[in-house]
């Protein structure tokens, strides 16, 4: 790191230390000298770009400067600088994941209905303007020092293309992928982020992760050993989905046996998340009016949710992800996969692997007497068919895009109300 740039981050943020690595890149605490409060800076490779950053990128990072909610985590300030995209957050002190992780931390159902209804309420007002976080998952769950619950990463998926999951903390996020992205669809909505919303439920209630799967193929498995494989009736536009398999036919658990502890209200309300068919999924804002939240026990106070001390102020992106460290997480290792024998492809029947259904990601790997190898027929097959929505905007662009020059940029400055710095070389 260069001397200048351990100092002052372009004269209004004093850098700190680093406080992790994600998807995009580091993260930084940081001082805003403006307002004297704490801030997270995310640092985004962008790589050099001679033409500045491209106008549609900017346009969407304005956008998403102007999500403001209480459950949204607030996107203060954005600018280039060095062949990185800068992103200043508000600083928050914990996450979702180290609750459910902490073992100390007794969750009592008032608790469990006041982090979901924080999240449904952040997905509801971004949903509402047309806004897809597709990312979510309990690591992108921050919690403020009074207990406030906010979304964060919203938007970033879109705007820098699906996270790449062959890195090794990317995994996780398969876990919580809604079944029609794992069949390959390219046109999707909001409905994804509610059977995301959904597996977080489950995983306060449960304490661990619900469905574990090693591949994309494994997490259909997982998801039909659980609920069943869904008939052509139930969700009549499956079968057309481009990556879609047939699946051996299993009938479902029922609910009861799954969340022994929940309670009536709580499965209902589940079951309407869960659903295949994302058509007739529940949306966030019916989510919100299920009796679920207005029946007793009325969720907790967001200053009274038990919370983990907050996170230590010095971290060393060397020691990766956090949740490689401990736990469930550790169990999976991507590359342990088997070979694949044959190219899966939509004539193929798969068995969803019903004596897998533990919860143990190492115990089902074997899908109808073949073997897969799990970073071919995993991950990366409807990743790519997830990406082919996004615009990557910063990476490798498609021709005809507009981009900012020089001549641009004080228009744009007064315009888009972002700060420019000139890229320099390193
Ligand atoms: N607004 C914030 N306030 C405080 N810490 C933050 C903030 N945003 C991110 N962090 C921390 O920075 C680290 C990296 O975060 P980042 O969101 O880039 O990745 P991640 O959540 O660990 O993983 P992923 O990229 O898979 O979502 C994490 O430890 C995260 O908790």
């Amino acid at each position: 790191m260069s001397e200048p740039e351990t100092k002052k981050v372009f004269d209004r943020y004093l850098k700190r230390e680093v406080l992790g690595e994600g998807t995009y890149g580091v993260v930084y605490k940081a001082i805003d000298t403006k307002t004297g409060q704490k801030v997270a800076i995310k640092k985004i490779r962008i790589g050099k770009q001679k033409e500045g950053v491209n106008f549609t990128a900017l346009r969407e990072i304005k956008l998403l400067k102007e999500l403001k909610d209480s459950n949204i985590i607030e996107l203060i300030d954005a600018f280039p600088h060095k062949g990185n995209l800068h992103l200043v957050f508000e600083f928050m002190e914990t996450d979702l994941e180290a609750v459910i992780r902490d073992r100390n931390i007794v969750l009592s159902p008032a608790d469990i209905k006041s982090y979901i209804q924080m999240t449904l309420k952040g997905l509801a007002f971004c949903h509402k303007k047309w806004v897809l976080h597709r990312d979510m998952k309990p690591n992108n769950l921050l919690i403020g020092p009074r207990g406030q619950l906010k979304l964060a990463d919203f938007g970033l998926a879109r705007l820098f293309g699906s996270p790449d999951r062959r890195f090794t903390h990317q995994v996780f996020a398969r876990w919580y992928r809604a079944p029609e992205l794992l069949f390959g669809a390219k046109q999707y909505g909001p409905s994804v982020d509610i059977w995301a919303a959904a597996c977080i439920f489950a995983e306060l209630l449960l304490r661990r992760p619900f469905l574990q799967g090693n591949s994309d193929i494994d997490q259909l498995g997982k998801i039909f050993a659980a609920f069943g494989t869904p008939k052509p009736s139930q969700w009549p536009d499956m079968v057309y989905l481009p990556d879609y398999m047939e699946y051996q036919y299993v009938a479902g658990q029922p609910l009861r046996t799954l969340f022994p502890m929940a309670s009536d209200d709580a499965l209902d309300l589940l079951s309407k998340m869960f659903t295949y068919d994302p058509k007739a999924r529940i949306s966030a804002q019916q989510a919100l009016e299920h009796r679920y939240f207005s029946s007793g026990p009325l969720p907790t106070e967001p200053a009274s949710l038990p919370r983990p001390a907050p996170k230590k102020d010095a971290a060393n992106p060397q020691d990766g992800p956090a949740r490689l460290s401990t736990g469930w997480s550790a169990e999976l290792n991507p590359t342990d996969g088997p070979t694949v024998l044959s190219p899966p492809r939509k004539s193929r029947r798969v068995m969803p692997n019903r004596d897998g259904f533990d919860g143990n990601p190492q115990s089902s790997d074997r899908m109808d007497g073949n073997n897969y190898d799990i970073r071919q027929a995993g991950g990366e097959r409807s990743e790519h068919a997830a990406m082919s929505l996004d615009f990557s905007v910063l990476g490798a662009r498609p021709p005809n895009r507009p981009t900012i020059n020089s001549a641009d940029r004080t228009h744009l400055k007064r315009k888009l109300d972002l700060e420019f710095i000139q890229p320099e070389e390193d």
